[in-house]
């Protein structure tokens, strides 16, 4: 197990505060959170390029803390790769295990292994500058981990590339992590990206870590309104518990059954919501009607926010809104089960 203990760093006027972690052997865990919160300077502490001011980082139980960088067994694939531009993709690839002085016939092995996989076999012969991103960035990958690293460690892995090309290389990352069973950590700002491939995610806000749990957990219940909206749930109503019973509007009541008492915070996923021209029969365990306020094309899905007392978020395909002629100011019924509502 990879375990961060009361680990401090401070740079200048940045600190990452009190982080505590455990990330246990084999798993892909993705710390989530926006620019600037501190996720690289994390990744970075743990490869040993920044000394905690306080607490430890122990992998296996050994302290990471007393190993130079090259002894930590970590591979690392940065945001902009980081290439060698004078050296050929090869050359890049077993920069590492030579400067790590690994046999040469393991070196030759663990590259052919590494290039069959991801596909890099035509390219071992060109210079950084006249590869894609996609290209640097499996370069990058194999790079990392021609060392059978211990701990994966990647930066943004994503960020740079088109949606087509994520999509691809989020599932080549997926396989390619079911086969080698390293124990990842991957940052990203991007929720999707986590719920796709974690098995934990730990959400950072301001330097600290403020939720951890499975993607389900942090989707389905967010511990605060930075998570809740930071994962997409628009709607977050406040109102006032009376006998486990919330009114976030006139006529719009949920039943809650969390023991919280005083003012508390309902979050419902606008995913969850159905619409319809016509009142569901009893299929949900909450519906309400309200006007159109506003609808947004956003490709596929459409965002459609009606007006029932409180604006509520819904999604619907943008193929219904067209099939059903919906416009702003037509009355439309929204459904929800109480297994959707979630009380922060
Ligand atoms: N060596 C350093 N000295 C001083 N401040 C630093 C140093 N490295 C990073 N910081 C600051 O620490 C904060 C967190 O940076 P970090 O790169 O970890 O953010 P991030 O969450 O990875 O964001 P991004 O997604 O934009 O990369 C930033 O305000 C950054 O300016």
């Amino acid at each position: 197990m990879l375990r961060l203990e009361h680990v401090t760093v401070k740079l200048g006027e940045f600190q990452l505060l009190d982080i505590n972690l455990e990330v246990q052997e084999g798993e892909y865990f993705i710390i989530l959170g926006p620019t600037g919160t501190g996720k690289t300077v994390i990744l970075e502490t743990i490869a040993g390029m920044y000394r905690p001011d306080k607490g430890t980082i122990r992998f296996k139980e050994r302290n990471l803390a007393t190993l130079a960088p090259e002894q930590r067994k970590v591979g690392f694939v940065y945001q902009d790769y980081a290439l060698f531009p004078h050296l050929t993709v090869k050359e890049n690839i077993i920069f590492g295990a030579q400067i790590r002085k690994l046999p040469k016939k393991i070196i030759k092995s663990k590259l052919d292994e590494l290039v069959a996989m991801l596909g890099i076999g035509h390219l071992l012969n060109r210079h950084p500058s006249t590869l894609s991103g996609g290209e640097q960035q499996r370069t990058a990958l194999a790079r990392a981990l021609i060392i059978s690293p211990e701990i994966l460690l990647l930066d943004e892995p994503l960020s740079a590339l088109d949606p087509r090309s994520k999509e691809n290389f989020q599932e080549e990352l997926k396989k390619i992590h079911q086969t080698l069973k390293t124990t990842t950590l991957h940052v990203t700002h991007d929720f999707n990206e986590a719920m796709y491939l974690a098995d934990k995610i730990g959400v950072m806000h301001q330097g600290q870590i403020i939720q951890v749990g499975t993607p389900q957990e942090i989707f389905y219940k967010p511990q605060n309104d930075f998570v809740a909206s930071f994962v997409g749930i628009e709607n977050i109503f406040e109102g006032q518990v009376n006998d486990d019973k919330v009114s976030l509007a006139p006529d719009v009541d949920i039943f809650v059954n969390t023991g919280k008492q005083g003012k508390v915070k309902v979050a419902v996923p606008p995913e969850d919501i159905a619409l319809s021209k016509e009142p569901f029969d009893l299929c949900y365990h909450y519906q309400f009607n309200g006007k159109v306020l506003n609808i947004s094309n956003q490709g596929a899905l459409s965002k459609i926010t009606i007006d029932i007392g409180i604006p509520l978020v819904c999604f619907a395909t943008t193929r219904f809104v067209k099939e059903t002629a919906i416009t702003v100011g037509d009355n439309l019924w929204a459904g929800f089960n109480s297994s959707s509502t979630h009380v922060i």
